[in-house]
């Protein structure tokens, strides 16, 4: 029985050893089952990865350089090299009539006023006292309106009548003979024998003088004259630059100098040289005019002129004025005249002014012409002066 007891015995424990033997077992492989799982759970985000990978490198940030550099690439708009278009400026003739609404503007005051007096009936001193003032505010200077009031009164003792129609003719006929239409009002603008014709503008800064250079560019082109510019006001740096402007809009060059405060002269000098050389029709001269005092101001257009003499005549002396400066403008003349033989006078700003009589007052004073009015602020706002569209104006 022991023997049996003993075999029993020696079995359980077998088979309890067995079965903690196979637990063990179990239990390892279930060890590593878990790991393996881990692992792949890491491995399954890896094509997020990838996807997410360009929105990375498209971030802002130092790494992604060559995306970042690219978006605005795409986004800037493609740079366009700008094409010089050359303009075509308006005609001259008829450019006064365009912008007789402008004149008749400022100035139908004078006109209006003249004939509201003239024909109100009965014209007793006072009468011819207010003819007077609404003349003297017009600038037209005490010797002309004195001239025209004696003509007027003489006219309206003759005749007896102040009917608005005819007091209208007598004005315009009298203002007519004022604004002096015999006057040669011609712009030296072609070719003198072998070489092109000189203008020089002179005037004060500030009255126009830069843009009616540029202005007058654009009258002579749109009469097929060929135009070289010369940049001579050297004082203001800017100045060049706005006449390299005008004239390339039209095709034109212009000579100037890199240097600020380069000597005028010189600068003429070349101009001209420049305007035989290309066998131009016309060298238009533009000058500083910011000078301390009057001994300056003949000094150095003095210079101007006998540099640019060493090769050519001067053609044209135009003389630029502000019209709305009234009796500075006159005085201005008076200087200018005195440094420089003026053949012509532009007078800027006759848009903005009612005080249209300075035209006779300063042809009177010099005995040269108004050969171009200043209209406005537009490129082609510059206009040969007509005495008859400039006397309708008036008395429109
Ligand atoms: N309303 C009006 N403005 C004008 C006329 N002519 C010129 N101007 C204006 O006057 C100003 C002065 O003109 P500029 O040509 O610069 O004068 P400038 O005499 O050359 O003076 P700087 O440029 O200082 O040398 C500008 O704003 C012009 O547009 C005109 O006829 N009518």
């Amino acid at each position: 029985m022991d023997d049996v007891d003993n075999l029993w015995t020696f079995l359980i424990v077998g088979v309890v050893i067995l079965a903690l033997g196979i637990g063990f077992a179990v239990s390892l492989l279930r060890g590593r089952g878990g790991p393996e799982r881990e692992v792949e759970a890491p491995t399954r985000p890896a094509p997020r990865l990838d996807r997410e990978a360009p929105e990375d490198t498209g971030a802002p940030t130092p790494g992604g350089g060559t995306v970042t550099t690219e978006a605005p690439e795409e986004t800037l708009p493609p740079v366009v090299e700008p094409v010089p278009t050359i303009e075509r400026p308006e005609s001259a003739r008829g450019r006064l009539q365009r912008l007789r609404a402008r004149l008749a503007r400022s100035n139908s005051a004078l006109g209006k006023g003249l004939l509201a007096l003239l024909s109100r009936g009965r014209l007793d001193e006072e009468a011819w006292e207010d003819v007077e003032d609404t003349l003297i505010a017009s600038d037209l200077g005490v010797e002309a309106t004195e001239e025209l009031i004696a003509s007027l009164r003489t006219k309206v003792k003759i005749d007896g009548t102040t009917d608005e129609a005819t007091v209208r003719e007598w004005l315009r006929e009298d203002l007519l003979r004022l604004v002096q239409p015999d006057m040669d009002r011609r712009i030296a603008s072609s070719r003198v024998g072998t070489r092109p014709a000189v203008i020089l503008v002179v005037g004060v800064n500030g009255t126009g003088k830069t843009t009616t250079v540029g202005k007058l560019a654009r009258v002579l082109v749109a009469e097929d004259r060929d135009v070289l510019l010369g940049a001579a006001d050297t004082f203001r740096a800017a100045a060049a630059d706005q006449l390299d402007t005008w004239g390339a809009r039209v095709g034109v060059p212009t000579v100037r100098s890199d240097r600020e405060g380069a000597d005028p002269a010189a600068v003429a000098f070349d101009a001209v040289k420049a305007g035989i050389e290309q066998e131009v029709d016309v060298v238009i001269i533009d000058t500083a005019g910011r000078l301390h005092n009057k001994v300056d101001l003949m000094n150095e257009l003095g210079k101007v002129k006998r540099v640019v003499e060493k090769q050519s005549e001067i053609d044209e002396v135009l003389l630029v004025l502000d019209a709305t400066t009234g009796q500075n403008g006159l005085q201005q003349a008076k200087v200018f005249s005195e440094a420089v033989n003026v053949t012509g006078i532009v007078l800027t700003k006759l848009d903005g002014t009612a005080k249209g009589g300075i035209v006779v007052a300063v042809q009177r004073q010099l005995g040269v012409p108004v050969k171009l009015v200043g209209l406005g602020e537009g490129p082609d706002d510059l206009a040969p002066f007509d005495p008859e569209e400039f006397v309708d104006a008036i008395l429109e």
